[in-house]
């Protein structure tokens, strides 16, 4: 052997150790380039607090306001410090990363860890909770029947009749004050949608909204809602985005959400249960249910859900079919008093017909009332802040590409698996470089020729908006919600004038958008306006 030889022998596990970690190395590089985030070198706005992040200044500014101000100069992707030094939370705005995550991806992108636990606290471990696409698909398979167009239409004297009940009442009620007094059209406008709702899907009479049931989950709404919105709920809020085991904890302002689903869960929905296998039964259980409680029932009896689902379920239809109608109802009624002309305009449309519309009179033949709920859903839209987390890696395509804080022009970013991404609908439907005029309550620009701005700058969704969220998830109730909506209002714009009583509003975000005087914020969410009888 030669001098040579020996030494390249000698040499060779050098070699082989060398060659290994090359290849460990660019494996390892690979690995990490494919991993890593843009997130971190995205645009940020400057003025973090330290504890806070930024999350204070979008909580203490109207809702969506500091969100809109930062998309002005920042552009429609960037990201924020979240409090406690949590990691910073991706906002996003384009309507081309939006669609990704909606439509194409929404099963990769769970509820976050602060939005999941309130879903369940709020309404319930049903439809709106469940993550993964099997379960999901199950869930929405099961209740998806009594929301179709076809069934709303056969249910349409229902509605008109679950509606007028409530209208009536008002007509009286405001009798009695000489035709004419303020009203805080929460407390109306709740039961009206909780009469129609109960009547529709869940075939219950909730007596206009009288019943002691009915008081009793209004009545909850209104205190889950107040403690969360006051600075105290919000620290807890922060600290549960750091904190998460604080969900379970006894705290007041976090467990004060629970109030309406137990009630419903401990009550109303096993009378509603119990009386609905009584017909059943009358009926010697033949009967094909349509509406979503015989369909539940129907589903538990079969043994294709547990009986714990089914009260699940229930609770989360009734608080999602009633709270963000409510509230768009009282938001519409505020602005058309603002603005008599819209008001007038509204009423001299729906006057044409005698009698109550028709539903395909409603769909198609009142474009005014059209655009008055469009534009309102625009303004105040029910969830007015979504945020998913990233269950994997992925990589999100933009329409608008983003400079990076060094200098890099992105057309997608990637994003690593626990990456919070927060969609704020409300800025988004009030972006001034995407509308004309937009706070301002214009029904005509859904309208006019040119009143839209051009699609490509708007989402996918109902109407090109995300008051109804896009996609496999999208709001399974929209139909109902459309609907119940026209018809309460237009039974009500027929009968009274709304008339602004001049108490400044603030919009308050407890999960949904909530109307607050100013002056009186210990009486929680309000929406007064002086209303008369019309001759
Ligand atoms: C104006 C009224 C309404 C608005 C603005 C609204 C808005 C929304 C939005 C934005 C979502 C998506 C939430 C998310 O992914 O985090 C949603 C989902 C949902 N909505 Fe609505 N909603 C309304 C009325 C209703 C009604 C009347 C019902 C039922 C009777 C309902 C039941 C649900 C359910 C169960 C989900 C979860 C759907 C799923 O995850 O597959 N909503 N809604």
């Amino acid at each position: 052997m030669s001098a040579f030889q020996d030494s390249a022998v000698g040499l060779a596990p050098y070699v082989g150790i060398a060659f290994l970690t090359l290849v460990l190395v660019t494996a390892g590089a690979k690995s990490l380039a494919f991993y890593k985030s843009d997130v971190g070198s995205l645009p940020e706005p400057d003025d973090s607090e330290w504890i806070w992040g930024h999350e204070r200044t979008v909580f203490m500014n109207d809702p969506g306001r500091a969100l809109r101000a930062w998309v002005s100069k920042l552009g429609l992707t960037f990201k924020i410090k979240a409090a406690f030094g949590a990691p910073d939370v991706l906002v996003l705005c384009d309507p081309t990363g939006i669609a990704h995550i909606l439509q194409k991806k929404i099963y990769d992108y769970h509820h976050s860890r602060i939005v999941r636990p309130r879903v369940a606290r709020l309404l319930g471990r049903g439809l709106g909770w469940v993550e993964g696409e099997d379960e999901h698909k199950r869930m929405r398979r099961l209740v998806s029947t009594p929301f179709t167009s076809s069934n709303l239409k056969q249910m349409s004297a229902d509605v008109e009749q679950a509606a007028s009940v409530v209208v009536n009442n008002l007509t009286n009620h405001v009798s009695e004050r000489d035709g004419s007094c303020p009203v805080n059209l929460l407390d109306w406008t709740g039961k009206a949608v909780l009469n129609v709702v109960g009547r529709v899907i869940f075939n219950h009479d909730f007596e206009g909204g009288e019943s002691v049931d009915a008081q009793k989950i209004l009545d909850g709404r209104r205190k889950g809602v107040s403690p969360i919105v006051q600075y105290a709920g919000f620290l807890t809020l922060m600290l549960l985005r750091r904190f998460p085991i604080l969900n379970d904890l006894p705290i007041g302002a976090i467990q004060a959400q629970s109030i309406t689903k137990n009630v419903v869960q401990t009550g109303v929905a096993k009378q509603m249960v119990k009386r609905q296998q009584q017909l059943l039964e009358a009926k010697g259980n033949k009967a094909e249910s349509a509406d979503l409680l015989g369909r539940l029932i129907d589903a538990e009896a079969a043994g294709q859900i547990s009986t714990e689902e089914l009260y699940e379920q229930i609770s989360t239809f009734v608080v999602s079919g009633h709270e963000t109608t409510t509230q768009s109802l009282a938001f519409t009624m505020w602005e058309l008093a603002r603005n008599p002309a819209a008001q007038e305009k509204l009423r001299e449309e729906v006057s044409q017909f005698s009698g109550i519309p028709s539903y395909d009179d409603f769909r198609t033949r009142l474009p005014y009332l059209d655009a008055v709920l469009r534009e309102t859903l625009r303004l105040y839209p029910g969830l007015p802040y979504m945020e998913r987390l990233a269950m994997k890696d992925d990589v999100i395509p933009l329409g608008t590409p983003v400079v990076t804080r060094d200098g890099r022009t992105l057309n997608e970013i990637s994003v690593r698996k626990g990456q919070t991404v927060m969609i704020p609908i409300i800025s988004i439907h009030r972006l001034d470089e995407v509308w004309r005029q937009a706070d301002k309550f214009i029904p005509e620009r859904w309208i006019d020729a040119d009143g839209l701005p051009p699609s490509e700058a708007l989402c996918a969704g109902w109407s090109n908006t995300l008051a109804f969220s896009d996609g496999p998830r999208n709001c399974i109730g929209s139909r109902l919600a459309i609907y119940q909506f026209k018809v309460i209002l237009a039974q009500i714009i027929t009968k009274f004038s709304f008339q602004d009583t001049g108490a400044k509003i603030s919009l308050k975000v407890a999960s949904s958008l909530q109307p607050w005087v100013v002056t009186e914020p210990e009486e929680g969410p309000q929406m007064p306006v002086l209303i008369k009888l019309l001759d």
